[in-house]
């Protein structure tokens, strides 16, 4: 078995609600460990707090407690927020990859503008080797984001995340909001990049049969915990 590269345990996290501003209990002791260039799967039902999982596994969300480890640290909040070198370790690839690129601007200068992150530095064969893994020609980061489809833009939402050279990249729903024909090839890419990387993902799903395709391992998100599926 590879090394460990999270653990998360005992998460738990609740959000104000309505008027009168009643917490309501999201996640309860949720607890889950991914080891390197391994693929988790997590279903449940809607609503049920699976991307709040994802949102606090990257760090983009507060627990109220619990504890994460990354390749045996601990990690607080705040070293999250501020350490970017192990922030950019941890990816998030959204449903809706259409507020990633600055819609008044070129695809290009969406590119440039993660390479100016600290400890970012290109890869070799450049931009265009990246875009090759991905499946598109550099040609696309001439237009603006409204000039491409929603497959492209989704790949292109990934071709950034490589840049940053991640360890694990949370899939929440990515490719829910594509046909099944863009869906099953993006599925397919994820596939040879994991493959080729040995990056782990944690893909967030509705559908079963993508995560019985994708997954080493799937949980369930049950009454805000995380269980074992089937
Ligand atoms: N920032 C927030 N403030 C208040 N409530 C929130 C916030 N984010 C999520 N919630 C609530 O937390 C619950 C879990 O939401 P979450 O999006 O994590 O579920 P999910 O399982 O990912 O759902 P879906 O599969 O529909 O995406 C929902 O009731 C949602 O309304």
């Amino acid at each position: 078995m590879s090394s460990v590269l999270i653990t998360a345990k005992d998460i738990s996290k609740s959000y104000s609600s309505g008027y009168s501003g009643t917490r309501q209990k999201v996640l309860s002791k949720c607890s889950l460990t991914i080891h390197q260039g391994e693929v988790v799967g997590l279903i449940g039902p809607s609503g049920s707090g699976k991307s709040t999982f994802g949102r606090i596994l990257s760090g983009l969300d507060r627990s109220d407690s619990g504890s994460i480890h990354y390749r045996d640290r601990p990690l607080t909040y705040t070293m999250w927020t501020r350490d970017y070198s192990i922030r950019r370790k941890i990816q998030i690839l959204f449903q809706d990859p259409g507020g990633t690129f600055n819609p008044v601007k070129t695809l290009k200068n969406s590119f440039l503008q993660v390479l100016k992150l600290p400890g970012v530095t290109l890869p070799d064969g450049g931009i265009t080797s990246v875009l090759e893994d991905i499946g598109l020609h550099e040609e696309i980061l001439s237009r603006f984001p409204h000039e491409i489809s929603g497959g492209q833009a989704q790949r292109l939402a990934l071709a950034r995340i490589l840049l940053v050279n991640p360890d694990l990249i949370i899939l929440d729903e990515p490719t829910s909001a594509l046909d099944l024909s863009v869906q099953a090839q993006i599925l397919h890419l994820l596939k040879r990049i994991k493959e080729k990387r040995n990056i782990s993902y944690l893909f967030i799903s509705h559908d079963e049969e993508v995560l019985q395709f994708m997954c080493d391992k799937i949980f369930k998100m049950e009454l805000g915990t995380i269980v074992p599926y089937q």
